[in-house]
């Protein structure tokens, strides 16, 4: 039988309380975010659930939101791989800017299919800008064009899904049980992928911070159910919170 899949959407970020646009942008979790953390650890614990591994990306909000959810869980000597391709998608251009701000700007409905439409990318940041991934060293050994500029939700998808089927799909196939802490984005391709959502449904779909996912799998990894861990209303409350984030001000 395959093992079972969380999937953790990082707590609370610094920019997700101040309302930017995110993406490669390392930024911390907050107090909230490190508390929702905790939470979504202390919701696994009482589950019940034993990892075999965990993955997480290389921003240290997903690294951290997983270390402190598998503290909080009595694990911490699960074996961990980090990896760029569970980053969150790469913002562009609009990395960094008040999502209200930009939405009165260019209009709510330019920012909605900016962040939930499934092939739009945003601007794409010039390879000259110091924020561009090809300036991180993290990321030197590389292939530069790997490198992201301006990522959509589709070639997010792209990026994300050869780390799934080497990595991470033949440990759920081998029984193992696994947890992904990662991205609202990175996380909605997936689920894009695990469920089959069409383009158009994947517009609505929107992941709440620090709220563990638990996805069964048959022996192919096909999705047989999945909900979120705890109150299911909060969770519903959470998604839609994040749905409004770009309404104007
Ligand atoms: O800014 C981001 O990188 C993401 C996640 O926080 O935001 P959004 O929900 O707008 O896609």
């Amino acid at each position: 039988m395959a093992g079972q899949l969380i999937l953790l959407r990082h707590g609370q970020s610094q920019w997700n309380l101040e309302n930017r646009f995110t993406g490669w942008v390392d930024v911390d979790l907050t107090d909230t975010g490190r508390d929702e953390a905790r939470n979504a650890g202390r919701l696994l614990a009482e589950d019940g659930i034993r990892f075999d591994v965990a993955f997480t990306s290389v921003l240290q909000r997903a690294i951290k939101t997983m270390w402190l959810a598998l503290e909080e869980m009595e694990q911490p000597w699960v074996e961990v791989e980090r990896h760029w391709r569970l980053n969150e998608r790469h913002y562009g251009a609009l990395q960094g800017l008040d999502k209200a701000e930009t939405a009165e700007k260019h209009g709510e409905e330019q920012v909605h299919v900016w962040r939930r439409s499934y092939d739009t990318p945003p601007p794409e940041m010039d390879r000259d800008d110091p924020g561009h991934p090809c300036h991180d060293p993290r990321y030197a050994k590389l292939d530069v064009r790997a490198l992201p500029g301006t990522e959509s939700l589709a070639l997010t998808l792209d990026r994300v899904l050869p780390f799934w089927h080497d990595a991470i799909a033949p440990r759920l196939k081998a029984g193992d049980n696994v947890l992904v802490a990662a991205h609202g984005n990175s996380l909605r391709a997936l689920v894009k992928y695990l469920d089959g959502v069409s383009d158009d449904e994947i517009t609505g779909l929107n992941i709440p911070t620090g709220i563990p996912l638990r996805y069964k799998l048959d022996d192919e990894l096909n999705a047989l159910e999945s909900a979120y861990l705890g109150d299911a209303d909060a969770a519903e409350k959470a998604a839609d919170a994040v749905a409004n984030q770009a309404k104007g001000k």
